[in-house]
């Protein structure tokens, strides 16, 4: 089985009989299971006929609502026939399970943006199981008519199939209904429980709360959600909880604490969408499945890695949420940290998400808390380019106009273990700046000796290796090398290895949010946050955090639209470094 990892597309057969279907990739990641007795003993994989899928039949070990996947069950069935009217996928021997997708929020931004268009795409690459139901729920008054129309209007059709897509998306909303409730009333979850055992028509249940709401309301829903619209017949129950995880170590914590009243750590999904893009998928791979990079991988080779976040636009109304916040709460302490774990961890044991999440919580447990002499923070000011006038963080109307939040910032981290010691870890992260990038650079020591010094004059930094890997957008992973320009003479340059993400691959990448969907619907929690993880990333940077409030630190006022402010580039030089995404080769741009 451990030959089996793919990403192929976890397809549902719509055979009976089949609660649950894992892909190869779930297979794969779980072979450490296998030393579990209560799970071998009760899952039985066959492999279907068509290509790439593998099916497990998993009866249940114990009925409760731990959400581990293989907990799944087979259930008696009677059909409701307001529900058996939309959906075909009614079996009659009533072997089939079920899943209900709440999207607590439903009248909101990411919502809207986001999740209905993941799910969509789920539902059209045929990643949902046969049966299942998709339910808004929000304070908002909705018909069922009046959620499609608002979903519809953001559902795209994939870029590489565009056939049936029009179709496809009818279906899909025919799958979609509006309950309309309080965020803390179990009485009105206990109204969408009702909803939802009507569309389910007694298969058995498993139940997704995605919570796309703000935090102050998070407990309140996951309360009325637990206690009133659990799973109740055998399926799981499990909750994707968005970020903010709190503000600091403290509030943090005391999230955990009220979520665990509520729910078991298995059945959180803390998200950090970060996570569930191709290319942070990518990492792993690149690293551990080539001999070229792992050796390399270390204080010995490595002078330092950068993680760089751009955005070129401001908080264009989210400001109301991000003056509590700031740059480092929303972008470094969660995204660009997850990055910076997965990338420096050493060898997990297996695919396994906990072997993987426990070689993240040890390389963050390595790590120093973040210093404020090794930090720079910056705030956008109001720019006039070409007759037109941006505005600064505090024209946002939702911010107060002496706010001092940070829209930027930059950071040098260190990992005080063997394989890191001494190395910088630079972070950046800005809205409002020139560009919209995400990436991840690797710069490598100097090759030793001089042999070709006098070739690339008096800057051996331009002779460095580096790694590139493009996050977004236009994914790339790139190895800069230096070569000879061909010739009679001996003229060195400098080339791109490159893998340009469009050119190799026609087909279109997922979004993030669709890979981490499927996953918490497969209960494969690799990409999802566990609850040591949060702790020790928010230890790295609350002391800072509240330094920086306590002393009012003045940020650097930098122009919208600019490359962000003149002290990061100080703080890099401290450590002999170089911002690789400053001087960029023109096939860079
Ligand atoms: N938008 C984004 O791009 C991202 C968002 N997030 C996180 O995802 C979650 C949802 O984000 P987003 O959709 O932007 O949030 P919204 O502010 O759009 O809120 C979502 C819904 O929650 C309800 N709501 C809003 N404010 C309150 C309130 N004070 N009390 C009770 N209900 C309220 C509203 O629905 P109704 O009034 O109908 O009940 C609203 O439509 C948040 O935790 C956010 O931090 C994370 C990453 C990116
Ligand atoms: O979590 C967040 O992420 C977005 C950026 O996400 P991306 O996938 O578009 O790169 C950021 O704009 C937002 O401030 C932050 O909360």
């Amino acid at each position: 089985m451990a030959t089996l990892y793919s990403t192929h597309c976890r397809s549902f057969p719509s055979s009976s009989n089949q609660c649950v279907t894992f892909s190869k990739r779930f297979l794969a990641a779980t072979v450490s299971l296998k030393s579990q007795p209560n799970f071998m003993h009760h899952i039985s994989v066959h492999t279907q006929q068509h290509e790439g899928a593998v099916a497990a039949t998993v009866n249940p070990v114990e009925n409760n609502h731990s959400g581990k996947r293989p907990k799944a069950e087979l259930s008696s069935v009677t059909s409701s026939p307001k529900v058996s009217q939309v959906e075909d996928s009614f079996e009659k021997d009533g072997s089939e399970c079920t899943v209900s997708i709440t999207v607590v929020g439903a009248s909101g931004d990411l919502a809207k943006k986001k999740i209905f268009p993941a799910l969509f795409a789920l539902y059209y690459e045929g990643c949902l199981p046969k049966h299942f139901t998709i339910c808004g729920y929000a304070r908002s008054k909705m018909t069922d008519a009046e959620l499609r129309n608002m979903v519809s209007k953001t559902l795209t059709c994939r870029i590489d199939k565009r056939e049936n897509c029009s179709e496809k998306m009818d279906q899909f909303l025919k799958r979609c209904f509006y309950h309309s409730g309080q965020y803390d009333s179990q009485e009105n979850f206990a109204a969408l429980d009702k909803t939802l055992k009507e569309h389910e028509g007694g298969r058995t249940s498993n139940r997704l709360f995605y919570l796309s709401i703000p935090p102050n309301i998070f407990i309140d829903a996951v309360k009325c959600a637990s206690l009133s619209a659990s799973s109740g017949n055998g399926g799981w129950t499990r909750v994707i909880v968005e970020k903010p995880f709190g503000r600091d170590s403290d509030s943090s914590a005391a999230l955990t604490t009220s979520l665990k009243q509520y729910l078991t750590e298995d059945q959180i999904f803390r998200i950090d969408h970060y996570l569930g893009k191709e290319l942070v998928e990518n990492l792993s791979v690149l690293r551990f499945s080539n001999l070229i990079f792992e050796p390399l991988w270390s204080r010995q080779y490595i002078r330092n890695v950068q993680l760089i976040f751009s955005e070129d636009f401001g908080t264009e109304g989210r400001g109301g949420y991000f003056d509590n916040y700031g740059i480092i709460r929303d972008i470094m302490q969660n995204h660009l940290l997850q990055i910076l774990a997965l990338f420096a961890m050493e060898t997990p044991v297996s695919l396994d998400a906990e072997d993987i999440r426990n070689e993240k919580v040890k390389v963050l447990r390595s790590m120093r808390p973040l210093k404020l002499e090794d930090v720079v923070l910056g705030q956008y000011k109001n720019h006039t380019r070409g007759g037109v006038t941006y505005p600064a963080y505090i024209d946002d109307k939702t911010v107060p106009k002496d706010s001092l939040t940070p829209t930027f910032a930059a950071a040098a981290l260190f990992i005080d273990n063997a394989r890191w010691d001494g190395v910088p870890f630079l972070m950046k992260a800005g809205k409002a700046l020139h560009n919209k990038r995400a990436e991840i650079r690797v710069q490598f020591r100097h090759v030793p000796g001089n042999l070709y010094n006098r070739n690339f004059g008096t800057d051996l930094d331009r002779a460095t290796n580096e790694l590139v890997i493009r996050v977004q957008p236009d994914e790339a992973i790139y190895l800069k090398i230096n070569n000879k320009v061909p010739g009679l003479g001996m003229k060195l340059d400098r080339s791109n290895l490159n893998l340009h993400y469009a050119a190799r691959y026609s087909k279109e990448i997922p979004d993030a949010y669709e890979r981490l969907l499927l996953d918490a619907i497969e209960g494969e929690r690799r990409l999802f946050i566990r609850s040591d993880e949060l702790d020790a990333a928010w230890s790295l940077f609350t002391p800072v955090l509240n330094e920086i409030e306590e002393k009012k630190i003045i940020p650097e006022y930098y122009p919208y639209g600019s490359r962000g402010p003149v002290c990061a580039h100080y703080l890099a030089a401290r450590y002999n470094v170089r911002w690789g995404d400053l001087g960029l080769d023109v096939e860079e741009q």
